[in-house]
């Protein structure tokens, strides 16, 4: 992708499987928001292939834009209608696309529900707050029961528990429904507790491809362990810190107090991943773990 003469995605290559949850993570301006935007059929690409459902999205039909949903980062509009309404008239045009298997679109009250705004289904949308507004822009992504759902930033403003609703409503679609879902975020936890898989995305380039575990294992040795011995501190960071920290307890047995050990979070590893590849952008593909973008790479 190109904005005048700025490259902003640099061979960004990856493939997302069905009924995955994949998010993609990376500092302001990494490129998030216009690579799901350009998946979305909203932004047209300046070169390479994309392929979403079977379909390159430059070139969709209503068909295939009844099978995606999409929550954009921000969306205002019908502010003098009620929830149930809008849910209702959005609703009504996937009843074509409806399928034996597929039933579209979602009946208002069950969605209504779904999303925890039972008691706001009478409400002007212009009178509800930015938590009940958001749940309301996830409720129209999903009102046609989409096979994918792109996800930009779904939880900024709710509060920790739409956010946990949230999140049980993500695992129930991407589990119970095979729903392939996409998401950007900024919020580790949340990429770590709803991902299969994680994109890093750093300065337009893909730095990390794989599961929070597979991730903190490119960042070895940053387990840390602490502890203190005849009144002195002691911080260490061991390869591994099982064995090490059982080689300790043999040497020193009881003497050795305040033991703690921290495990490498994922917010460890996508800081110095984020830092690795500001100083030498070069290391970028070679943090790749996934097979395609290692295959990708070897073409
Ligand atoms: N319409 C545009 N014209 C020119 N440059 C743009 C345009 N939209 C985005 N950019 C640039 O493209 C780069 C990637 O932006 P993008 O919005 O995709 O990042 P992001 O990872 O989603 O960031 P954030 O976390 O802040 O939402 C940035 O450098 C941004 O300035």
């Amino acid at each position: 992708m190109r904005y005048g003469t700025n490259d902003v995605l640099h061979g960004v290559t990856f493939q997302a499987r069905r009924g995955e949850v994949l998010a993609l993570l990376g500092p302001n301006g990494a490129g998030k928001t216009t690579t799901i935007e350009i998946l979305e059929g909203f932004r047209m690409r300046s070169a390479g292939r994309v392929e979403v459902l079977g379909t390159d999205p430059a070139h969709s039909d209503e068909r295939w834009r009844a099978r995606v949903g999409v929550v954009l980062q921000s969306w205002r509009d019908h502010g003098k209608w009620r929830v149930r309404e809008l849910l209702g008239h959005l609703g009504s045009y996937y009843a074509d696309y409806s399928t034996e298997l597929i039933r579209r679109p979602w009946n208002p009250d069950e969605l209504i529900a779904a999303v925890g705004l039972t008691e706001h289904t009478d409400k002007k949308i212009n009178t509800l707050s930015g938590g009940q507004r958001r749940r309301l822009d996830v409720a129209i992504g999903i009102v046609g029961r989409p096979e994918l759902l792109f996800l930009d930033e779904p939880t900024a403003g709710l509060d920790p528990q739409a956010r946990r609703e949230f999140h049980d409503l993500v695992l129930h679609l991407a589990e119970k429904q095979g729903t392939t879902i996409v998401l950007t975020t900024h919020d580790l936890h949340e990429a770590e507790k709803l991902a299969d898989r994680i994109l890093i995305l750093n300065a337009g380039r893909i730095v990390a491809d794989g599961t929070a575990q597979e991730l903190a294992q490119q960042i070895a040795g940053k387990d840390e362990v602490r502890w203190t011995y005849g009144g002195q501190r002691f911080i260490h960071q061991p390869s591994a810190s099982t064995p090490f920290v059982f080689d300790l307890f043999q040497r020193y047995g009881a003497a050795v107090a305040n033991l703690e050990v921290r495990v490498s979070s994922l917010e460890d590893t996508y800081l110095s991943l984020v830092q690795q590849t500001e100083s030498h952008p070069s290391r970028a593909t070679g943090m790749n773990s996934s097979k395609e973008n290692q295959e990708e790479a070897a073409r």
